[in-house]
């Protein structure tokens, strides 16, 4: 059978690349036509990740809005971004376009012919859609996927009766942009002091003073946050909504519900609401859960229904130790291993628990659930 035609949108971007690093490591390329596309680029040399040619050439970027181009393929992947989304989706399928539509953007989530993509917790909504005839598949929010990858196993025996996520969120969720100023941010606080720093008579409160002159100073670089994150953090992310709540802290509920299959027409949604914090971690990002069970477990019990929901998830021991070494975005960025520990029942009463768990916001964040839709589409037409 003919090789599946898959159009790559946004392949050079962070989210992007983290897809082609993936894709190369699955050698996915061996099972489709790829063809790249691009905004700004037109006619370059397209990338060589499939390596399908003798000469290393691999032909050149096709233009990502020509509908017509588009329209040739059988499955489009784009880590584009929502305004490109918002500008081709429409008019791509208004011309008939009947292809598989992958998408990382938020735009089209909460679209009723729209499936959320979490294959470990949502294989078989995915299947079913398939069946159906669903054309558009697009990835979840990054602490969505992170937590329900962490908890998979007590939503899925529905033995949540809510839940309240605190995030700790990396800078890669803003983009490359934000991630090199938090990096500038914290070398600017170190030069900023050095000398002081490099004193040991200096004391230490007029060095933390000089610290928090230079953070709220025209010096200190905030271009793109607009406000210091290193040696501070921001309690909000995304837009502001009517509710109160930040649009991430909205997307908990609304997404998570949306990938459990929940239906929010039967007033039966899980209650889940929390408040969403940036804070100076690079690329993964933290949350600390409090949860209602429906029922008082053991916490022996909780933790073998964790471990036993999927092959990324790892459980942590409640140890001081093992936490500080294994539960942390240091050890936990560049895998897909989502640890989750820190269970332990609460003061509030015995159905009450707490979690803490890390995840790589653009592996599993971002990047792999697209990347196994992608196999997913692709083992049904092999
Ligand atoms: N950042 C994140 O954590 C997450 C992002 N997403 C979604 O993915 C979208 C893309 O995010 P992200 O990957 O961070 O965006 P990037 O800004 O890294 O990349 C987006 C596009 O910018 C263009 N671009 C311009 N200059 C450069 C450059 N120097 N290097 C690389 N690309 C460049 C590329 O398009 P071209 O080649 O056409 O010029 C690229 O595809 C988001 O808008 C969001 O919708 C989803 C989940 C998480
Ligand atoms: N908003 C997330 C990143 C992101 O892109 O989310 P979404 O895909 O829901 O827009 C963050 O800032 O960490």
């Amino acid at each position: 059978m003919a090789q599946q035609k898959v159009g790559l949108v946004g392949w050079r971007g962070m989210v992007g690349s983290v897809l082609m690093q993936r894709m190369q490591e699955e050698d996915d390329f061996a099972h489709i036509e790829p063809t790249f596309f691009t905004t700004s680029q037109k006619g370059s040399a397209a990338p060589n990740f499939a390596n399908k040619t003798d000469n290393g050439e691999a032909g050149v970027l096709e233009d990502a809005y020509d509908i017509d181009a588009l329209s040739q393929q059988d499955i489009i992947i784009t880590c584009q971004g929502g305004d490109y989304t918002k500008a081709v989706y429409e008019d791509l399928r208004a011309t008939g376009w009947n292809g598989y539509w992958i998408d990382a953007a938020s735009t089209l989530r909460m679209n009723d012919d729209a499936i959320i993509v979490l294959d470990p917790v949502n294989n078989s909504e995915i299947s079913t859609g398939i069946e159906k005839g669903v054309r558009t598949f697009v990835g979840g929010n990054c602490t969505v996927s992170l937590m329900l990858l962490a908890l998979g196993g007590l939503f899925e025996k529905d033995l949540v009766e809510w839940a309240s996520p605190m995030t700790y969120q990396a800078a890669s969720g803003s983009g490359a942009k934000h991630m090199r100023e938090l990096i500038s941010q914290m070398g600017a606080i170190f030069d900023n002091v050095k000398t002081s720093v490099e004193d040991p008579a200096k004391a230490i409160l007029d060095i933390d003073h000089q610290v928090a002159e230079f953070i709220r100073s025209e010096d200190y670089p905030s271009e793109q946050f607009g406000v210091p994150l290193a040696g501070s953090l921001i309690p909000y992310i995304d837009s502001q909504l009517p509710s109160g709540q930040s649009r991430e802290e909205w997307k908990a509920q609304a997404e998570a519900n949306k990938i459990l299959g929940v239906s929010s027409a039967q007033k039966k949604e899980i209650p889940i609401d929390g408040i969403c914090v940036r804070v100076g971690a690079m690329r993964s990002h933290s949350q600390a859960i409090t949860i209602k069970l429906k029922k008082d477990l053991p916490v022996e019990e909780i933790e073998a229904i964790l471990a036993a929901h999927n092959e990324w998830v790892k459980v942590i021991p409640n140890d001081r130790d093992i936490t500080m070494q294994e539960l942390t975005p240091a050890k936990v960025t560049g895998t897909l291993t989502i640890p989750v520990g820190r269970i332990r029942k609460l003061n509030m009463g015995p159905e009450y628990i707490s979690a803490f768990t890390v995840g790589d916001q653009l592996l599993w964040g971002a990047a792999e659930p697209l990347r196994r839709m992608l196999r997913i589409l692709l083992s049904k037409s092999e």
